[in-house]
């Protein structure tokens, strides 16, 4: 079944003090299937962080389609209200960066258990715990603050965060850029739970061995086709 269906989607910025505009990508056409992974891949600069946070919505897409097809009917992600993207965003669509953001005052497991308890869910402290257990974060850190944190015990934190509700379609960007053997099998165990499930992964890995006999099929963006 397809998930997503990309049709001429392009990206630009205008960057207003120098009045340049900067193609990131134009005219990009793919699908992605349920339970499929997909690999983006090319140079530096060439796009592929802005492709998934132009679907993921962080950025506004400049022009084409994306079509979407959620549990509630088709959406197309250039054009959703944001209001709708919000609901996506808790239900269906996750995207994990390369960063967490701490908050002041704020604990790592009180941070990974947040999106669950917006649902109303009495097991989100229970489950958080379990995800840092699993991606391997000493358990003397789950109630400090992540901000003091080094940068892998952070990505750890970001990851259990970024996992812990169902994902239909998964954004990753570079998700094991700073984490070590243990949590780097235990992101590859839970990926591969996820595609058996049906979500749908599209990733940029620096180093995409980290996910060998998983990824499908491989998007390269070229330098020539940003323009
Ligand atoms: N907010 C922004 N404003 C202006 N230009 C931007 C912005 N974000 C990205 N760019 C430009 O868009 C292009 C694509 O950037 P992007 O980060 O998507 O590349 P990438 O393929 O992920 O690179 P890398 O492999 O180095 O991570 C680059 O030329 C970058 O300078």
């Amino acid at each position: 079944m397809t998930l997503l269906d990309v049709r001429n989607l392009s990206k630009h910025f205008d960057v207003h003090h120098t009045g340049r505009r900067i193609p990131a990508f134009t005219q990009l056409t793919f699908q992605v299937q349920a339970g499929e992974f997909l690999l983006v891949a090319g140079p530096n600069g060439v796009g592929k962080s802005t492709l998934l946070r132009t679907l993921y919505r962080t950025y506004r897409p400049t022009g084409g389609q994306a079509l979407y097809h959620s549990l509630l009917g088709s959406i197309d992600l250039v054009r959703a209200a944001d209001v709708d993207i919000t609901l996506l965003r808790r239900r269906e669509v996750g995207m994990v960066s390369q960063f967490l953001r701490p908050r002041p005052r704020v604990t790592a497991v009180d941070l990974v258990a947040e999106p669950l308890l917006d649902d109303g869910r009495p097991d989100a402290h229970d489950q958080a715990k379990d995800l840092l257990g699993t991606f391997g974060l000493k358990r003397d850190l789950w109630t400090a603050y992540p901000s003091t944190f080094s940068g892998g015990e952070q990505q750890k934190v970001n990851l259990a965060r970024a996992l812990i509700l169902p994902a239909r379609l998964l954004l990753l960007d570079e998700p094991t850029a700073s984490l070590d053997a243990v949590a780097r099998t235990a992101l590859r165990e839970r990926l591969t739970q996820l595609k058996k499930d049906g979500t749908a992964l599209i990733g940029v890995f620096h180093h995409p061995e980290d996910m060998a006999g998983l990824i499908d099929r491989a998007l390269t963006l070229r330098a020539d086709a940003a323009g």
